[in-house]
């Protein structure tokens, strides 16, 4: 039986992944090696590692049957498959961040610096604000020091990268965790297994919440 194929975007949630899917019974081997498909000892499950944007593409067309990423990537695709469960990996803050004062109601106009325009998009039409969404792909926090944008939509862990650029959290808008998808005829085809995986999975998160 061929091995449920999952794509996983390839940083901090691989990794958080496969502790997760330990507890759940899987074990996987080389995972320091460059390679980027690893099977679990046990051959149920095979994990790709691709980036973050790629995942939703290779589960649509079914090059992987599920496939594990941030819900704040999601967010920002039209995707066509199921969204399974939401896993407890993966955790940060959706926030507003920019200089301390800040306030995003007081504007008529707010320049607004993000890797995330689909929700900065949503964000303004939500509040009633005009404004311009500058798309950035990384270091968004430069944005509001270098007078780029008048703040940020970014993603928030620690506050640590906030805090070593003198900015703050102006607004959380939402909790963001890591999210399971799955292509819409694999869910069927291998429902079973697929079932099977989110049992265990349950168990994994009911034993650690009596801890
Ligand atoms: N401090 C953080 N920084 C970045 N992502 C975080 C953080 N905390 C949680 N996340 C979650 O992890 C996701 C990024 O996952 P991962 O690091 O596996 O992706 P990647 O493909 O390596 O992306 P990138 O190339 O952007 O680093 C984010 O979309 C978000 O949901
Ligand atoms: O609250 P913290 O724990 O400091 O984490 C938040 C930082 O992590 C992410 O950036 P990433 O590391 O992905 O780098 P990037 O700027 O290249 O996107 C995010 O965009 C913030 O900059």
């Amino acid at each position: 039986m061929k091995p449920l194929k999952i794509a996983v975007s390839k940083g901090r949630v691989k990794d958080q992944l496969i502790a997760l899917l330990k507890e759940a019974g899987f074990e996987f081997e080389d995972l320091k090696s460059r390679k980027l498909e690893h099977v679990d000892t046990s051959g149920r499950i095979s994990l790709i590692s691709v980036k973050a944007d790629d995942v939703t593409t290779y589960v649509e067309r079914a090059a992987a049957d599920l496939g594990v990423l941030g819900s704040d990537i999601l967010y920002e695709r039209s995707f066509d498959g199921y969204e399974l469960r939401y896993l407890p990996i993966g955790k940060c803050r959706m926030c507003v961040a920019g200089f301390r004062g800040f306030n995003l109601s007081d504007r008529s106009f707010v320049r607004i610096a993000t890797k995330y325009p689909k929700r900065a998009k949503d964000l303004l039409e939500e509040k009633g604000i005009n404004g311009e969404i500058l798309f950035l792909s990384g270091s968004v926090e430069l944005a509001p020091i270098v007078n780029l944008a008048d703040c940020i939509l970014d993603i928030v862990e620690t506050g640590k990268t906030l805090e070593e650029n003198d900015l703050v959290v102006l607004e959380t808008i939402g909790q963001i965790s890591s999210v399971l998808i799955a292509n819409r005829i694999s869910f069927k085809l291998m429902n079973e297994r697929m079932m099977g995986l989110l049992n265990d999975l349950d168990a994994v998160e009911k034993r650690s919440a009596v801890k």
